[in-house]
């Protein structure tokens, strides 16, 4: 899923996206389009696939043969999860997105500290900041939120848990979740003990197929009545229905396509308004 937006530099915004288009055979072909000059063509590709990267390598050569300037949003980081061993998926990933040319990458919420500094251009990820210090308002809107506390599935999520429970001004409580040594598959949950009422916020990454976080419900025995849920990739597989039956509102962003799965029926943060901020900063 690939966005197109020209911003001038008054700061008006224009949606380019018919400017993209696909030989029968699926190939992409970018059609001539304008931008005022000092302009920025701001290129959002939502999810993992390889070929709308292509896409935007297209549009951002277009760009900048009128010498604006290509910011490049990939919300969700494909190949961040590839981030071990050999072959490392991440750095093929960046690869591929290193070849649009951008001239600044903006991300939100990496799943792995490695892959940032795979992409050349990056900038701190200066969006990850925006989950963190504003989830209260997202998640609570202008009322007081409802959460005696925030918990973090597992050692990968404790540090972005850590920083939603101090925006909310409440206590953190750690899961951690086990793996067979010699298969590496999930084997079970454990979590400290938790308040004997009020709400409590589940904070991680991403719900691919659902498996951790429903998991990680069963093992509080908690359910829809005093747990809900921020992730801030909804991915959304075969599976993730699952979530409904331990969560209440289930909150995400629009980074990656599989947002808006109906059998989960998220409540959706978007982010193209953040991005088009950021790129005029
Ligand atoms: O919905 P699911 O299919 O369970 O996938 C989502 C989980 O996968 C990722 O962690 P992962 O276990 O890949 O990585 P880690 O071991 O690096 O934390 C992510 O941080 C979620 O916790």
């Amino acid at each position: 899923m690939i966005e197109l937006i020209g911003i001038t530099p008054a700061g008006t915004t224009t949606h380019l996206g018919e400017a993209l288009t696909q030989f029968p055979g699926g190939e992409w072909h970018v059609r001539d389009f304008d931008l005022e000059a000092g302009s920025t063509l701001l290129v959002v590709v939502r999810g993992a696939n390889a070929d709308d990267l292509a896409a935007a390598a297209i549009a951002a050569d277009r760009a900048r043969s009128e010498a604006a300037t290509v910011v490049l949003a990939l919300p969700y980081l494909p190949g961040a999860r590839a981030d071990r061993g050999r072959p490392l998926g991440a750095r093929v990933y960046a690869e591929i997105a290193n070849a649009v040319h951008a001239d600044r990458v903006l991300t939100i919420d990496p799943h792995s500290p490695v892959m940032p500094s795979l992409l050349e251009r990056i900038e701190d990820y200066p969006l990850g900041r925006f989950v963190r210090s504003q989830l209260s308002r997202l998640v609570a809107g202008e009322r007081e939120h409802p959460y005696v506390g925030v918990i973090a599935p597992d050692e990968g999520a404790a540090a972005r848990a850590s920083s939603v429970a101090h925006a909310l001004h409440v206590p953190v409580f750690h899961a951690r979740k086990h793996r067979d040594f010699t298969t590496g598959k999930l084997s079970g949950f454990s979590c400290q003990p938790l308040p004997d009422s009020g709400r409590l916020l589940v904070v991680d990454d991403i719900a691919d197929g659902g498996g951790t976080l429903t998991g990680l419900a069963e093992v509080t025995g908690l359910g829809p009545d005093r747990l809900d849920l921020w992730i801030t990739h909804g991915v959304f597989s075969r599976g993730s229905e699952r979530l409904r039956t331990y969560f209440g509102t289930i909150h995400t962003t629009d980074s990656h396509p599989g947002h808006t799965n109906p059998a989960v029926g998220a409540t959706i943060h978007p982010l193209t308004p953040l991005f088009i901020q950021e790129a005029q900063s």
